[in-house]
């Protein structure tokens, strides 16, 4: 059964109202509580993604640190395989000394052995001269003997011819000769008779006798006197001991390379066993022709008669000695390389007496064949030197090619780079009797003797005394390149007082030997005028000098100079320039040449004790450059900033007094705060101190800046200024170090375009509606 209750309306209404009013309440409740929701939940969803992050950051912090310990690594491994390098090209190049030393030593050797040569030469052609006169003038006797036995055989045969008609005559008559002859004395005539004809015949025959038994005799002289003149030359007494010296010398050398250049042991193995299949060879030849002469010796019909073949062809008989000096050259490598392999040492007392080698060299011929071996043994030197240096010449390209590629990359990583600059050895210094201490090892290496021993640096490019201002100058032309193309460039040099950097900057005093500031300007105008047809270019310049913490502007002179106040600004891209300095437009290379000189004209000089021209200030050339493309009309924005330090020094060493004691002081002072900049940078701290100096603030967009930066570290090559070169070349290398971030300064057409609206409109110059 239903039950209903009645409420009364008021009590009811009052009901309904607190009804709903709690319910508005509640609403209002759940709203907040939503509200609550929806930020704790945003919270939350920060929260995660904020962890996220964190995660992100770390897995990549830690794929980082993962490069970094690769790179590390990388870096221990270069550097290790640079010391190996460094220390083998070592040992090669103090071999290569030693070998030049002998080298030497045997070409006065055999300096000395060739004019005993011909010492001997000159005595045998006397004799022989001496020995041709005497066979003349037996000659001419024998001539003369033979002219005169001619006249008396012609006598002899007249007197023949004569005689029978004598004899006819006297028998011709049947008359009373006869009567006489059969006389009692009639024979007695006739023999009377008869040996009165025969008398001049028996004269003329002894002549005869005695004329042949003197032709006999001049041809037994003119016989021997031939044979004197075709008895070989007695054996020329040659130095033998200092053959065998040699002998010994050069076996030994060859083993000791051998024996520590493993390349130079091979090559020598390898030559061992070409030279004995060569041996080999030529061994069964020479048999195989002997055989075959043999053969042909036993199937002819006369035992002593020579191979047809043999008597036909000269060749044959030329070849077997071909054969056979092949032969004896073989082995006596053989011998040699034998030698150099076991490190035998061979004296000429030993040669003589085995009675192999006699064979080889031939009994007769013992001076000539060692000296062959000798010749032969020095082309094999010659052969491993010329392998060795081959050798040391790959080692050092090799060398000279991976640090190219590394100084590109880290050029690209924007590392500064850094030259190093030994200067010739100074009059001064050579009259304090310095001896030189900095030595360019290689195109990128330089060492210096300190009292702990050698220590060797490393830089992008190492320039030696004997390095021209061109040579430094052709390393330094890509980046006036870079500043035309947009890019803030920064050349400077720096170094002790009289270490050469106004020679490296400048140039000398007469400009024969300009540096790199007038060359840079000419570079200049040669690109701008090379890329004439596709931009348009504006070059403009100032040029300050940093003296005594004031900067001046070496463009005026005097009381205005003094007067002018000159500030280094910031630019909103971080670019430095000075303000208050004027800023001239150029448009030649002569032209900034002759702003050049009267600048230089400005500055501040003096002589201290270590430099008679020595820069008391440190000068800063800014050449800009804007350049309009012509194609596309986009512009950039280079500036091209030259600096010449002034030199840090002891005022102790340098004598200075008085106002140079002031100048030297602030001059220290800037270069220390240079030092400090290249300390903080170096070290990656947070904060780099470049306001502590004017200096640092004018070079703060170059070091660590966005500019491609290049510093030349000079230095002298003698050890009075060992203390100095030492912390230069510290500096330099921790310079090194320092990326700076470079970045073209490039706007698009539209900016370039806006930018000169806003120019125009300033200087209050009307403006067309098509350029907005
Ligand atoms: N590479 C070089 N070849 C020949 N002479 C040099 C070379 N470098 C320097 N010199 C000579 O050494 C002397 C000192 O050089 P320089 O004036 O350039 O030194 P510096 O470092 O600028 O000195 P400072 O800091 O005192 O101005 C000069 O006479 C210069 O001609």
């Amino acid at each position: 059964m239903d039950v209903k209750i009645y409420i009364p309306y008021e009590s009811a209404e009052l009901y309904i109202t607190q009804i709903a009013e709690d319910m508005q309440t509640m609403k209002s409740r759940h709203l907040e509580m939503v509200q609550e929701l929806e930020e704790n939940f945003q919270i939350a969803s920060r929260e995660n993604q904020e962890r996220t992050i964190e995660k992100i950051r770390s897995h990549y912090q830690n794929k980082l640190n993962a490069l970094k310990r690769i790179l590390d690594l990388y870096q221990e491994k270069v550097e290790k395989k640079n010391t190996h390098w460094e220390e083998r090209i070592t040992t090669v190049s103090r071999q290569n000394e030693r070998l030049q030393g002998e080298q030497i030593a045997e070409r006065r050797r055999s300096r000395e052995e060739a004019l005993q040569w011909q010492r001997e030469k000159n005595k045998m052609m006397e004799l022989f001269s001496t020995r041709l006169d005497l066979l003349h003038s037996h000659q001419a006797s024998t001539l003369q003997e033979l002219q005169m036995a001619r006249q008396e055989v012609g006598k002899v045969q007249e007197m023949l011819r004569n005689s029978p008609q004598e004899k006819g005559q006297q028998e011709a008559p049947p008359t009373d000769a006869g009567d006489i002859l059969e006389n009692d004395n009639g024979p007695v005539q006739q023999t009377e008779g008869c040996s009165d004809t025969e008398l001049p015949l028996e004269g003329a025959q002894a002549r005869l006798e005695e004329l042949k038994e003197s032709l006999y005799k001049r041809e037994r002289e003119i016989t021997e006197l031939l044979e004197a003149k075709q008895t070989p030359i007695p054996p020329i007494p040659v130095a033998q001991p200092s053959c065998a010296v040699l002998l010994r010398i050069v076996v030994e050398k060859a083993h000791d390379i051998c024996s520590e250049v493993s390349e130079a042991r091979l090559l020598v193995d390898h030559m061992f066993e070409e030279n004995r299949v060569a041996l080999a060879q030529a061994r069964e030849k020479l048999d195989h022709m002997s055989q075959m002469t043999a053969d042909d010796n036993n199937s002819g019909e006369e035992v002593n008669s020579a191979p047809e073949w043999l008597d036909s062809s000269d060749e044959y008989a030329s070849n077997v000695l071909l054969l056979q000096e092949t032969l004896r050259e073989c082995e006596i490598t053989q011998m040699a390389l034998d030698c150099i392999r076991v490190g035998d040492r061979p004296s000429l007392s030993d040669c003589d007496t085995t009675p192999e080698l006699d064979e080889i060299l031939g009994k007769g011929e013992g001076v000539k064949s060692v000296g062959q071996q000798l010749l032969l043994l020095q082309d094999q030197l010659k052969q491993v030197r010329e392998e060795n240096r081959k050798v040391v010449e790959n080692y050092t390209s090799e060398r000279t090619m991976r640090k190219k590629y590394y100084n590109m990359v880290e050029d690209m990583k924007g590392k500064i780079r850094v030259f190093c600059r030994i200067r010739p050895m100074s009059r001064a210094e050579a009259a304090q009797g310095g001896a030189i201490a900095v030595g360019r090892l290689d195109d990128y290496s330089v060492t210096v003797e300190t009292s702990r021993g050698p220590r060797e640096f490393q830089f992008d490019r190492v320039f030696s005394g004997e390095s021209s201002q061109e040579d430094v100058f052709q390393d330094t032309s890509r980046l006036i390149q870079s500043a035309i193309d947009g890019f803030n460039v920064c050349i400077f040099a720096y170094g002790q007082t009289g270490s050469g950097k106004t020679f490296t900057m400048v140039g000398d005093r007469d400009q024969k030997s300009p540096g790199i500031m007038p060359r840079a300007f000419n570079s200049v105008f040669d690109i701008l005028q090379e890329n004439a047809t596709k931009f348009d270019f504006k070059v403009s310049v100032y040029m300050l000098e940093l003296y005594n913490d004031r900067l001046q502007d070496l463009f005026v002179s005097g009381a205005e100079a003094q007067s002018r106040r000159v500030e280094i600004k910031r630019n909103r891209k971080g670019l430095v320039f000075a303000q208050g300095a004027e800023t001239k437009e150029a448009s030649s290379a002569g032209e900034l040449f002759a702003m050049f000189q009267q600048a230089c004209a400005n500055r501040h000089n003096a002589a201290t004790k270590m430099n008679v021209e020595s820069s008391r200030s440190h000068l800063i050339i800014g050449i800009m450059v804007e350049s309009r493309n012509l194609t596309n009309g986009s512009v950039s924005f280079g500036k091209l900033s030259l600096v010449d330090l002034a030199g840090s020094e002891r005022a102790a060493k340098t004598g200075a007094k008085d106002d140079q004691l002031k100048e030297a002081n602030s001059i220290n002072k800037s270069l220390s705060a240079l030092g400090d900049v290249i300390s903080a940078l170096s070290s990656d701290l947070p904060h780099i101190p470049y306001r502590n100096s004017k200096l640092t603030q004018i070079m703060q967009d170059s070091l660590g800046g966005n500019a491609k930066t290049l510093m030349v570290v000079n230095v002298s090559p003698s050890d009075c200024n060992l203390d100095e070169t030492l912390t230069s070349l510290i500096y330099a290398t921790r310079v090194k170090t320092i990326t700076n971030i470079a970045q073209r300064n490039l706007e698009s057409k539209e900016i370039a375009q806006l930018k000169e609206v806003i120019m125009k409109l300033r200087s209050g110059q009307p403006v067309e509606d098509e350029e907005v």
